[in-house]
């Protein structure tokens, strides 16, 4: 496995080393020992989640506030997406700068997302199955979350927005403006 560390810190991709045979390949999609030799960090996960879209869903931006913020390790089982992730740390040297990334079933990356950002992905593929890690419980009061096209983050997504599909619940997420009390 390899690991590299964003312009986000404590952000990381993440290439696990597939082993390749005749019958197809193997690979360790997490180990703790060597995530935390890699990284520094010690991440007990108590929650695997999954998801399945089709092409132009946008899922995000989505982050659980104080206690229940929830660090993340995102891979793609099928398909492609282009996964966003905002560093809401009030005192990083990096708050509210974003960091984009396509993970996808052929290249197999994965991202570490730490506690306090927020998280995003648009679906590239026809379609895609999502499985991601947290190490704290999903806490539906603690939810909260950045439109994906907020003015001050300025996203890129790739394709165009008049095809994306989002859910009720993320076409009325406020700005950074209103959470953050930013000017402009
Ligand atoms: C996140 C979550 C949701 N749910 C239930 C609540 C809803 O009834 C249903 C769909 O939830 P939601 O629309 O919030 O799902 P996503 O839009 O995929 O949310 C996720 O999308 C972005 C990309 C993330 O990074 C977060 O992990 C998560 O917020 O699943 C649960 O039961 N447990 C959970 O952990």
């Amino acid at each position: 496995m390899s690991i590299k560390e964003t312009i986000l810190k404590d952000c990381f991709i993440i290439d696990p080393k597939v082993f390749k045979d005749k019958r197809g390949y193997f690979l360790e999609s997490f180990n703790q020992e060597s995530f935390q030799k890699a990284t520094g960090l010690q991440i007990d996960f108590v929650q695997d989640n999954e998801s399945f879209s089709t092409k132009g869903v946008l899922r995000g931006l989505h982050f659980q506030k104080g206690k229940y913020s929830q660090a993340k390790l995102i891979r793609v089982i099928s398909g492609e997406i282009l996964d966003v992730v905002v560093d809401i740390r009030p005192d990083s040297p990096t708050f509210l700068q974003h960091f984009s990334i396509k993970l996808s079933s052929n290249n197999k990356k994965q991202l570490f997302v730490p506690k306090h950002f927020a998280h995003g992905f648009l679906v590239l593929s026809e379609t895609a199955i999502i499985n991601y890690k947290c190490d704290e419980y999903y806490h539906k009061e603690s939810e909260s979350g950045i439109i994906y096209n907020d003015r001050h983050l300025n996203i890129d997504w790739l394709l165009e927005s008049k095809d994306f599909i989002l859910s009720e619940k993320d076409q009325k997420l406020p700005s950074c403006r209103e959470l953050f009390s930013i000017k402009g």
